[in-house]
């Protein structure tokens, strides 16, 4: 035993010697033609390149500054599939957001083959274990894990190029389609800068509505979905026409028409996220940039009943009169709430900027969405095409909605019924929400006949109460006309009486003394 020790520690000793003697007598011409034809040697005898992909990257000496590399993330997931059919030590990995509950990957030293364009190449996870300085008397142990890619030399360009693209955008897409949704709502901004405070709470976005469940007309439909698939596979197209990835569209009409269900099933659709913005919780236009910058890609932004969420109409000022008047009946409430209901500064040319701004160029692709009952109160600068550059008109229910509605509701293509319902909803305006409402059995043995009965009698009454209304404003019309007509009447008589007392001194044209008249009565 002792001989073999002092055989080796001979030969370490010649070995030093020797490399000594290399890096200092020998010239450096000679020194660097001797080092590449032993690197020659060395890849005639293994021909095979290796790549690492560490698990954290940063600084290792800053543990703060560690971060889980997005690379290795993507090889794990790309790799996924493969390993649990190939692999035979695995780990099971919990993947927040996921909606598969466990990812396998491989465990350590494992390895598993792939194939690129007749390519094979070798990926094996590695560990590497070394023991930190501390003064403890359990020493820490450092363990960093890493992917290892193996493939021949001849292939360095076509694996170091389009392969490694190839796993990256792959597992990037695996992990969209597997990742669960979110549904995101704004914090009010008092709350941001407490420890771990966000700018955004989300929830997991569960919404059953799809373009199959929404009634409307199929080729109107149609082609909704043809501009979003269009949008969303429109990368270079946007960029060669130098725009920002994003889409703005306006949704509009009566109450219950299917504007927040047609985003759930936009959504759904195109499988983004959705940040429902509230916009009378965001004090200013800086505010608005902030939440802007921690949106990410892939998601569609909606700003709900927009026509009441800003000073743009006048609407809000109408509405903060009313909560005033409120407080002042109740002013235990006003010191319940706080400061919660501090005046929004975000102004018109404010969320001009959010939507097409510098600011809104920055993190991929983006949807943006406007709701509101009421299109005409809009200022145009806000609607313009480019902003909202699709405006969409969600109305009253018609043949072709109702057909969409009995098939979801009811499981009914048709019915000696639908003749009647037909003619019915081409003289009345009645919603889909209504409509649906109706077609919704409310019992167990309530069928489909019933549902339709129901359905034509609720037409029926709102035909009638539409017929009612519609007579009862004639109605109102008619009579503050002819009031009108009357005080006319009556303004023209003094108005001759006046000029026939004031024969030669009348100063005043006809029109100013006739207002004059009408508003202070015969004394002007
Ligand atoms: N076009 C439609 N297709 C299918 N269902 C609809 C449609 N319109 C309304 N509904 C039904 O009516 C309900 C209310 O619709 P939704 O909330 O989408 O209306 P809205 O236009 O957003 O109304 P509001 O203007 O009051 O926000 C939905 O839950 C849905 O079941
Ligand atoms: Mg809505």
């Amino acid at each position: 035993m002792g001989e073999t020790w002092s055989q080796i520690g001979s030969w370490i000793a010649t070995i030093m010697f020797l490399w000594a003697m290399f890096d200092n007598y020998f010239p450096d011409h000679l020194r660097s033609f001797i080092l590449s034809y032993s690197m020659k040697l060395a890849s005639f005898v293994y021909p095979y390149i290796n790549i690492t992909f560490n698990e954290f990257i940063g600084d290792s000496d800053e543990y703060m500054d560690l971060k889980r590399s997005d690379a290795y993330a993507a090889i794990e997931t790309y790799l996924s599939g493969k390993s649990s059919r190939e692999a035979r030590n695995l780990k099971a990995v919990v993947v927040k957001d996921s909606s598969q509950p466990v990812q396998l990957s491989l465990d350590e030293n494992e390895g598993v083959t792939d194939e690129f364009k007749g390519v094979k190449l070798s990926w094996t996870v590695k560990k590497n274990t070394t023991r930190t300085q501390s003064f403890s008397i359990f020493p820490e142990i450092d363990e960093k894990k890493y992917y290892k890619l193996t493939f021949h030399k001849s292939h360095r360009d076509l694996v170091c190029g389009a392969y490694i693209n190839h796993v990256m955008q792959k597992g990037k897409e695996i992990t969209v389609s597997n990742r669960q949704r979110k549904l995101y709502t704004n914090n009010p901004s008092k709350n941001w800068e407490r420890y771990k405070a966000r700018k955004w709470s989300h929830v997991t976005f569960e919404h059953p509505a799809t373009f199959d469940t929404l009634a409307m007309e199929s080729k109107k439909k149609l082609e909704i979905v043809n501009d979003l698939e269009k949008f969303s596979k429109g990368k270079e197209y946007y960029t060669k026409i130098g725009k920002a990835w994003k889409r703005g569209y306006l949704l509009y009409g009566p109450p219950g028409t299917g504007k927040s269900s047609m985003i759930a099933a936009m959504a759904n659709h195109l499988e983004y996220d959705i940040y429902d913005l509230e916009l009378t919780t965001v004090k200013d236009n800086t505010e608005l940039r902030r939440l802007l910058i921690e949106t990410t890609g892939k998601s569609i932004i909606v700003i709900e009943d927009i026509d009441c969420s800003l000073d743009l109409t006048g609407q809000r000022k109408k509405e903060k009169k009313k909560a005033e008047d409120e407080e002042a009946k109740d002013p235990i409430s006003k010191m319940t709430k706080g400061e919660e209901d501090s005046n929004s500064k975000v102004t018109l040319s404010g969320l001009l900027n959010f939507i097409d701004g510098l600011w809104s160029a920055i993190g991929g692709e983006r949807i943006i969405v406007f709701t509101t009952n009421y299109v005409e109160k809009l200022d145009p600068a806000l609607i313009r095409r480019g902003r909202m550059d699709k405006h969409i008109e969600l109305s009253y229910c018609g043949f072709e909605a109702f057909k969409v509605l009995a098939k979801n509701y009811l499981d009914v293509d048709s019915h000696p019924f639908f003749v009647t319902i037909g003619h019915l909803l081409e003289e009345t305006n009645i919603t889909p929400a209504d409509v649906a409402e109706n077609l919704m059995p409310k019992s167990l043995n309530e069928d489909a006949e019933a549902c339709l009965k129901k359905l034509i009698e609720a037409i029926k009454t709102a035909k009638e109460e539409a017929t009612k209304k519609a007579e009862e404003e004639a109605r109102l019309k008619a009579e503050k006309e002819e009031k009108e007509k009357q005080e006319d009447v009556k303004v023209d008589g003094c108005l001759a009486k006046v000029k026939e007392n004031c024969v030669g001194v009348l100063v005043k044209d006809d029109e100013a003394l006739a207002k004059e008249v009408k508003d202070n009565g015969v004394t002007a």
